[in-house]
């Protein structure tokens, strides 16, 4: 496997995404929708707020009538939720809520902590409040002089339009809220229900058939030979897909037979995505490419010039269903799965299908040349007290080591052929997935 016959870690992205494109959709309610992407477009089906909305405790007023020391009777009283009923009168206060529609005439509120009480509701003349003065309103006090039929004075008067969210502040019937495309989080499942839209047309969730491949493999907890091997790939790459989103199919381990291997292809062609692990490479054993050829794989490519993860292959069922082929390594299995799987799953899912994009990071040790395969290095990344972020690539960097790979919190890259770096060179990381 020369490097020059391999692909390129990009040109390997592009091909397999070129095979892609969003599963049909779906319709789920709001609280099923995190995470999914939006394949339709949310379109409000009422205005919001649907009308002037008072966004304080206090008093509805004309903003003409409560300017400072004004003295107001308090006619009325209107909660959230209420109609607002008949019209201000002249010179007086509706008493009202946070999110309480404003009377007709209103065109201001004005905050309880603004108004004092003046006078009982007997007091018709509004002086007998003096004896009360200073005994703000606010501060959690009810006090029944504010209340219907009382009187309040104005101890800072109001601009109109203050403490009111008008009609339709936030958006309008029949306008557009989100596109299609959107991946749904909580500030969009909120919109959509502000919308009075309780169901969401989103991509279905892509299955994604899972099948290891080996002899020597046994599940973990399962009873070991001296010899055997623990799958470690399937737990974790089960895990990883199902928190992306997608639903996992995991077909078990198929022992080392062309066989065997070519009676699971029925299984894995009926998939969104297939995947298996191991048997890549070009021991006597590595018979994916020959058993699933031979079963109506159409391979587009193998090998590809990343390390770790060089045998890497690709193909597609008569079917349609793409299948990656995942080296054994449970490190090379992982990485390629955070380049070229979740991707993948983003793609069906609907989303863009973009590869991981790297950061910047200061080399924290001198770094030797690149070799001829892209080098994915397991790394620590620290941050100075300058907010600096430093990257230090861990050792060993073998494919089989999950310590060093659990101990990682980012993937050094090293182009093929990256002149050697001098520490503090800034270098292209990938925080790793979860
Ligand atoms: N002569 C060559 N040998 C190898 C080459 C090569 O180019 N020439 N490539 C090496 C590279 S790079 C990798 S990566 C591995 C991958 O090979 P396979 O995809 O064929 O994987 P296997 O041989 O089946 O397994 C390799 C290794 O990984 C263990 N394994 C497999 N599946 C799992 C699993 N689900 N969970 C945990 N561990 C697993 C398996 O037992 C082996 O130890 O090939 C190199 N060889
Ligand atoms: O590519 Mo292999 O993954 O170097 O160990």
């Amino acid at each position: 496997m020369p490097a020059a016959t391999m692909r390129s870690v990009d040109d390997a992205h592009t091909a397999i995404q070129a095979t892609l494109a969003p599963l049909p959709a779906e319709w789920v309610t709001l609280d099923a929708a995190h995470g999914r992407v939006l394949a339709e477009p949310v379109v409000a089906r009422r205005t919001q707020p649907p009308a002037a909305l008072s966004a304080m405790d206090g008093y509805a007023v004309r903003a003409a009538e409560a300017g400072d020391g004004a003295v107001l009777r308090v006619a009325g009283e209107t909660a959230a939720g209420d109609d607002p009923g008949a019209p201000l009168a002249p010179q007086t206060a509706r008493r009202i809520y946070t999110g309480a529609a404003l009377p007709k005439g209103a065109d201001a509120v004005l905050i309880q902590e603004h108004a004092s009480p003046a006078g009982g509701r007997d007091d018709v003349d509004g002086e007998g409040g003096d004896d009360r003065l200073g005994d703000r309103l606010g501060d959690g006090g009810r006090d029944d002089d504010g209340q219907d039929g009382g009187r309040i004075r104005v101890d800072r008067g109001v601009d109109p339009g203050a403490h009111v969210r008008p009609r339709g502040q936030d958006f309008a019937a029949g306008q557009p809220l989100l596109a299609p495309g959107t991946r749904l989080g909580a500030r969009h499942i909120a919109l959509a229900a502000a919308g009075q839209v309780p169901w969401l047309a989103v991509h279905a969730r892509p299955r994604v058939a899972l099948l290891a491949t080996g002899d020597e493999l046994v599940r973990a907890g399962e009873p070991l030979g001296a010899h055997a091997i623990v799958d470690t790939v399937t737990p974790a790459l089960a895990a990883q897909l199902r928190a992306a989103g997608a639903e996992v199919v995991a077909l078990g381990i198929a022992r080392d037979r062309e066989a065997e291997l070519a009676a699971y292809a029925g299984a894995l062609a009926r998939a969104d995505l297939a995947l298996t692990v191991g048997g890549a490479s070009v021991g006597a054993r590595d018979l994916i490419r020959s058993a699933l050829g031979r079963a109506g794989l159409a391979l587009d490519f193998w090998t590809i010039a990343m390390r770790p993860g060089k045998p890497l292959l690709f193909g597609r069922f008569a079917s349609g269903t793409p299948l990656i082929g995942l080296p054994g390594n449970p490190v090379s299995a992982l990485v390629c799965a955070q380049l070229f799987v979740l991707p993948a799953v983003d793609r069906l899912a609907g989303g863009d299908g973009r590869p991981p994009r790297p950061v910047q990071a200061l080399a924290a040790h001198d770094l030797p040349a690149g070799g001829a395969r892209q080098d994915y290095q397991r790394a620590a990344l620290t941050t100075d007290a300058l907010g600096q972020r430093w990257v230090r690539p861990l050792s060993p960097q073998d494919s089989a080591m999950l310590t060093t790979l659990a101990a990682a919190d980012a993937l050094l890259v090293r182009p093929a052929g990256a002149p050697a770096a001098a520490t503090g060179t800034a270098v292209p990381v990938l925080p790793l997935f979860p």
